[in-house]
């Protein structure tokens, strides 16, 4: 099919799903849950995984790879782990027509398999501090309704897990990989997010805290977890009995010293990041591609020509396109010429925004006769007659301001979903209105159920509802390092919006995926 019928603000799932489809980022697979990963979006992929190993190799992660089963003991070594999760995992219980003795699950993240092993490696404080990642694939048997990229049974990320003599170690690098965290959308995705801490009921619940990177899609009002990174703390280190001598303590009787749990964290980015980006930069013509990520950044079309032009007419046309390829590339940039001789030039401008190509550049016998290209970007579709002359600079310099408008305009549209509230009412309809909320609040387990309970549809009794609307109630999705200042909390004088208790922070609460 040529383009999309169905526009993004009518039926948003139909159209994303026709979105990955036509644009071939993704196909549907024949198991629930379960899709492929086609070139055009495995390329984002890739240049996430290139950008996200340069950044950790700056702090001396080092690549591995681990077993993708795990042992029943070693699964359930760790009990609080696994309960909340236990119906997520999936299980290898025969191999050809006979029964396994022990069934093997299937990684759906990979503590219990690597921890094991910290343990052993993990003699002496000389051994730490210890930074492992590995990019692979998990798999965990989610039975709420699949989402391309977004929840999937089979999922690619990275796994980051490393283990650090103190607290403080830990504490500083969690958080730096939360910037890389945020910088992957930003820098690379063009999406903005909002960094702060999980709550106590949100967090992973075998660590100390979560920080997580929050985004936000327009079209749907929702907030999405972009990624987490935790400071475990010591919990998984006494469950998995990782442990040294503690170099800061005085050696007391004989030569024995205190022992000292390894202090942990674990960090995980994963394919959602390329949902994330379809659903805020997708238009009603398919795909708007980040430059930073685009396979094809440029395409060279050419045009104008008609049944008056012989084939030494065409073939200078041809010649010209495949010449200012030859130039962009030299240059750096990822340009390709779409010569195929069996469709219209109008067909092929389809077919390239549908893909999210960021520029396409026309050319024919008008604009070779002036020595320029017609430009046109994906994201605005704006047109501008370029010189061929210094091309390269000026292409480079339109995919670097490209690059920035779509992260301007995704910031512009995330603000415009993001409200400050400090009434109850004004939070429902905001709720309503597809907006995520900042709101003053105490901070407890109850109040956040109190609040998720009140603002699910069937609580909302006879208030006018967009029937579109999800009957879910509003999550917390995190509390923001960066707390509103307008109004600020007073500590001991704000309230809660919801239960009257003080409130101590701002919460940024929403409907989620
Ligand atoms: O995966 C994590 C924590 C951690 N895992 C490593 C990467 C970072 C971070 O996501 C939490 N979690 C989520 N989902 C599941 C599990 C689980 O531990 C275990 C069982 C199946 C489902
Ligand atoms: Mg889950």
């Amino acid at each position: 099919k040529l383009g999309l019928d169905v526009a993004k603000e009518e039926d948003f799932s139909r159209w994303y799903q026709q979105v990955l489809t036509r644009s071939e980022m993704l196909d549907y697979y024949d198991i629930s849950g379960c899709y492929i990963i086609r070139p055009w979006a495995y390329h984002v992929w890739q240049t996430i995984q290139e950008y996200f190993d340069v950044k950790i190799k700056t702090m001396q992660v080092k690549n591995c790879y681990f077993p993708m089963f795990v042992s029943a003991r070693a699964l359930e070594q760790e009990k609080n782990h696994i309960e909340g999760f236990a119906p997520e995992v999936a299980w290898v219980t025969k191999a050809g027509s006979s029964d396994l003795d022990e069934p093997i699950a299937i990684r759906p993240t990979s503590e219990t398999v690597m921890y094991p092993y910290f343990s052993k490696w993990i003699r002496s404080h000389r051994d730490l501090p210890l930074r492992l990642n590995q990019w692979c694939s998990v798999v965990r048997w989610e039975f709420k309704n699949p989402q391309p990229f977004l929840r999937t049974r089979e999922f690619l990320w990275q796994e980051g897990h490393c283990a650090y003599l103190t607290k403080d170690d830990a504490d500083t690098e969690t958080r730096r990989i939360l910037t890389y965290y945020k910088s992957v959308y930003e820098h690379l995705l063009a999406v903005p997010m909002i960094d702060g801490v999980k709550s106590e009921k949100e967090k992973f619940a075998g660590g100390l805290y979560t920080t997580t990177v929050e985004g936000f899609i327009p079209a749907t009002g929702r907030g999405i977890q972009a990624a987490t990174s935790h400071n475990l703390g010591q919990s998984f280190s006494k469950m998995f009995n990782v442990v040294v001598e503690d170099p800061n303590s005085p050696a007391n009787a004989g030569n024995e010293s205190a022992k000292l749990n390894v202090w942990q964290t674990s960090w995980g980015l994963s394919t959602r990041t390329l949902g994330v980006m379809v659903m805020v930069h997708g238009d009603n013509k398919g795909l708007v591609m980040p430059p930073r990520v685009s396979e094809i950044q440029v395409i060279v079309i050419p045009t104008g020509l008609t049944v008056k032009h012989d084939n030494a007419a065409r073939q200078v046309v041809y010649d010209a396109c495949s010449d200012l390829v030859t130039r962009l590339l030299n240059a750096g940039i990822r340009a390709e010429a779409d010569l195929r001789d069996n469709y219209t030039p109008g067909f092929k401008y389809n077919h390239w925004e549908l893909r999210g190509v960021p520029i396409r550049l026309e050319i024919g016998p008008k604009d070779l006769e002036k020595n320029s290209t017609l430009s046109v970007r994906r994201d605005t579709f704006a047109k501008n007659a370029l010189p061929l002359e210094n091309i390269e600079t000026t292409v480079a310099d339109l995919l670097e301001q490209i690059q920035s408008d779509m992260f301007i305009k995704a910031t512009r549209e995330r603000d415009a979903g993001l409200k400050t509230i400090t009434k109850w009412d004004d939070f429902i309809t905001a709720l309503n209105n597809k907006c995520i909320c900042l709101i003053p609040w105490c901070n407890t387990t109850e109040c956040e159920d109190e609040i998720k309970e009140r603002s699910s549809r069937a609580e909302l009794g006879d208030e006018p509802q967009d029937e579109k609307a999800p009957s879910m109630g509003a999550k917390s999705l995190c509390i923001p390092f960066l707390q509103p200042t307008n109004p600020p909390i007073e500590q001991g004088v704000t309230k809660c919006i919801q239960c009257d208790k003080h409130a101590t922070v701002y919460g940024l609460f929403g409907r989620s995926y």
